[in-house]
């Protein structure tokens, strides 16, 4: 079976920025209206940040909310290409400088990801279960979180019935190893969301739609949780 699909069509980036802050602060209000808190997973890349900066604006009450990543690259934060520096640089400023945040990348184990997993898990497991907002985008190979086509624990982290919170990866197409969080925990969500831009994105995704073999199809073809995607050109 697949996940029930809501798909939002905007003409230009910022309109998408503007609508999808203020959706995401909605859920997370609602979840601090309900239970006294709200959990919030984020991925990294480029595209996320003109909406980080308008969602840093949004009025709750972010001293209740903790934010942590879909997937991380494995690398300290002062480097470029870390999602945490990335986040703390787009999203922490305005209303949002005092939500929390629990990384993915532990200093204590640098050298190695695979040593890290345990602790990390740990860490994550802490904020309970689900999250009330997991935030996806995609690459133009079809990966979304760090699931990329070849990846040597793809297979792991794509399994629906696995018990493992992260999993490290290591691909062709991504650079540095990552770690990320396995799509049973990407699913263990209230509302998640598929953020992508771009004609070249539009069409991976709906050849995924139609049965292509890109690790994307995973959170299309599941049924644990409804998936609203955003698309401007
Ligand atoms: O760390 C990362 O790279 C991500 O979390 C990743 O899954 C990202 O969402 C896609 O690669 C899209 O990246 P862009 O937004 O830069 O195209």
């Amino acid at each position: 079976m697949n996940a029930k699909i809501e798909r939002h069509e905007f003409a230009d980036r910022l309109t998408l920025a503007d609508k999808l802050a203020r959706d995401v602060a909605s859920k997370l209000d609602a979840a601090i209206k309900a239970r006294g808190k709200a959990t919030i997973a984020v991925s990294g890349g480029g595209t996320p940040k003109a909406m980080f900066a308008v969602l840093a604006e949004q009025e709750i009450d972010w001293s209740k909310v903790t934010v942590t990543l879909v997937d991380e690259r494995w690398v300290d934060t002062d480097s470029d290409r870390s999602n945490a520096r990335m986040v703390a640089e787009h999203l922490f400023h305005h209303e949002s400088h005092t939500a929390s945040f629990v990384p993915l990348f532990d200093r204590a184990h640098k050298d190695s990801v695979d040593d890290a997993l345990d602790d990390v898990g740990a860490r994550i497991d802490a904020l309970g279960r689900p999250f009330d907002v997991v935030l996806l985008g995609m690459g133009g190979d079809g990966h979304t979180a760090s699931f990329f086509p070849g990846g040597d624990n793809l297979a792991a982290a794509l399994d629906p019935n696995g018990t493992r919170t992260v999993i490290s990866m290591r691909a062709e197409g991504a650079g540095e190893p990552r770690i990320t969080l396995t799509l049973p925990r990407v699913l263990d969500t209230r509302a998640l969301y598929l953020h992508i831009e771009g004609d070249d994105k539009k069409r991976v995704l709906e050849q995924a739609e139609k049965g292509g073999d890109f690790p994307i199809a995973a959170v299309l073809k599941q049924d644990r949780v409804p998936l609203d995607v955003y698309w401007a050109p």
